[in-house]
């Protein structure tokens, strides 16, 4: 039985009069990883971005149609943003920590959804730096700038961060672009062992790494959703001509 946690449907997102993602239809399946893949400008970070309403910010930005969370639209007017963006949390493509404390970073949205006991906030800390595969390289160090980790263990506080506040959906925004390969392999086996626990969707250019970790591929160009499916069947056995040219290399 399928069990999906967000469906996208007829979906279209502007930037005025641009149109970016058009009449999208898709479902994202619960603890697993979904890969957007697709040539540069094809629509896949507004898909994304859409999902948890972060385009809301661009004045310009217009959406017709549905995106369900649980069957309930997103888009919606009674919708709180706050609660959404909450329940579906955001790791982008560059490592974005806050210029304070590594433990900060994380206490800092724990305090903001209402935990304040200290020993609670160090617990919370802790468990999130365990799961995003950052504890035992900062345990010694939680007072320390996150500015002053590497650019990999930037973005697994990113991540604990994210986790921290027990999201059930994280969205990454080509998460590994900025970083080297020793650092992709730790980004890429975190998120493996987090779709356990979390419904994950991935944006990225890199058929490589929507091979090695996602269990579904949707495949844009030009703002359209050409072809979805399994992984292995999409990338092994396309059945649209555009995306067996872009596997092949011969666009994007
Ligand atoms: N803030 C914006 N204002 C206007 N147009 C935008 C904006 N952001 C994106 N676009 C346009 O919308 C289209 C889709 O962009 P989007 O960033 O979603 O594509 P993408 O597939 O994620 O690209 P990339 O892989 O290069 O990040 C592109 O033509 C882009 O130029």
């Amino acid at each position: 039985m399928t069990d999906y946690v967000i469906e996208v449907r007829n979906f279209n997102a502007y930037y005025g009069e641009k149109l970016a993602v058009k009449d999208a239809n898709l479902k994202v399946q619960k603890n697993k990883i979904t890969a957007i893949m697709g040539p540069s400008g094809c629509g896949k970070s507004t898909l994304l971005r859409s999902m948890n309403r972060i385009n809301d910010l661009i004045p310009e930005f217009k959406v017709q149609g549905e995106i369900l969370f649980h069957d309930k639209n997103i888009y919606d007017p009674e919708v709180d943003v706050y609660t959404l963006r909450r329940r579906i949390g955001m790791v982008f493509q560059k490592p974005t920590p806050f210029p304070m404390s590594i433990f900060e970073n994380i206490a800092y949205g724990l305090r903001l959804i209402g935990v304040t006991d200290r020993r609670e906030l160090k617990e919370k800390v802790r468990t999130a730096l365990e799961m995003a595969a950052l504890w035992d390289e900062v345990k010694d160090d939680l007072e320390k700038s996150a500015l002053k980790l590497s650019g990999g263990q930037q973005q697994r506080l990113c991540i604990a961060r994210t986790i921290a506040i027990e999201p059930e959906v994280i969205l990454f925004d080509e998460p590994t672009s900025a970083l080297d390969p020793v650092a992709t392999q730790k980004i890429e086996a975190l998120i493996e062992e987090l779709a356990e626990k979390f419904t994950i969707v991935i944006v990225t250019h890199n058929i490589g790494q929507a091979s090695r970790i996602s269990d579904y591929v949707v495949f844009m160009y030009r703002g359209e959703i050409i072809e979805q499916n399994e992984t292995s069947k999409l990338l092994t056995n396309p059945q649209n001509e555009i995306t067996q040219q872009f596997l092949s290399g011969k666009i994007g």
